[in-house]
């Protein structure tokens, strides 16, 4: 089980500094959405270049025209990129003909689908790398988890691996172990602590424990 620390509300020097922080401990560093936006794909390259060692997501979300987004996120140095289990089939098959050229991986990102064990089957059809159950930051503030889809993916995803995301704190990570997710992504529960490292640290170690 891996654990991906995802940068939202950073600049690139912040995201530099935070990394720096907790890298013994993620396996992964996220570039968010609100980072690409601000920043542009110089933020993934600059998170490449100063931690080599690290995996970088870059956080696109991409809904159309993914061969030439993927595309271009790999050659910023991205190793994983999100698209999302929303778009069509056909976007997400160009998603992973052109990762498979790249060496690269695709999460797809299931916010917003409806019909999560279907759709997640599919997906899996189609090859994706990573399948992700994810609460967003709005559904998060109406009490929103992400729990009871990660069973569900767990249930029928036979290749890819599966992934979780969305609010996931300390407290809550236990029970999300549990759910033996292969990709645990915590954006808030280290960003928002005043001890980064700490709470980095104890997450890795619960997560090793199992
Ligand atoms: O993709 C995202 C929002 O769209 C976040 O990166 C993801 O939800 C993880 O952050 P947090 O743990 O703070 O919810």
């Amino acid at each position: 089980m891996e654990l991906q620390l995802a940068l939202d509300l950073v600049d690139i020097a912040g995201a530099k500094e935070l990394v720096k922080e907790v890298e013994s401990y993620i396996d992964i560093v996220e570039i968010g959405t609100p980072v690409v936006i601000n920043e542009g794909l110089r933020a993934v390259k600059e998170i490449k270049d100063a931690f080599p060692h690290l995996k970088v997501l870059a956080d696109l979300k991409v809904m159309d025209a993914a061969g030439y987004e993927v595309m271009k996120a790999s050659e910023a140095g991205a190793d994983i990129v999100t698209i999302l289990g929303v778009a069509e089939d056909m976007t997400i098959k160009g998603a992973v003909e052109e990762a498979k050229k790249q060496q690269k991986k695709i999460l797809v990102d299931m916010i917003g689908v409806k019909d999560i064990a279907g759709r997640a089957k599919e997906l899996d059809a189609l090859g994706v790398d990573y399948i992700c159950v994810h609460t967003g930051y709005d559904l998060q503030a109406v009490g929103k988890n992400s729990f009871e889809d990660l069973m569900i993916i767990k249930s029928v995803v036979k290749n890819a691996k599966i992934a979780v995301a969305g609010g996931i704190k300390l407290q809550t990570l236990p029970e999300v172990i549990k759910a033996g997710p292969d990709l645990v992504i915590v954006g808030g529960g280290i960003t928002g602590q005043e001890d980064k490292q700490a709470a980095a640290a104890e997450m890795q170690r619960l997560i090793k424990q199992g």
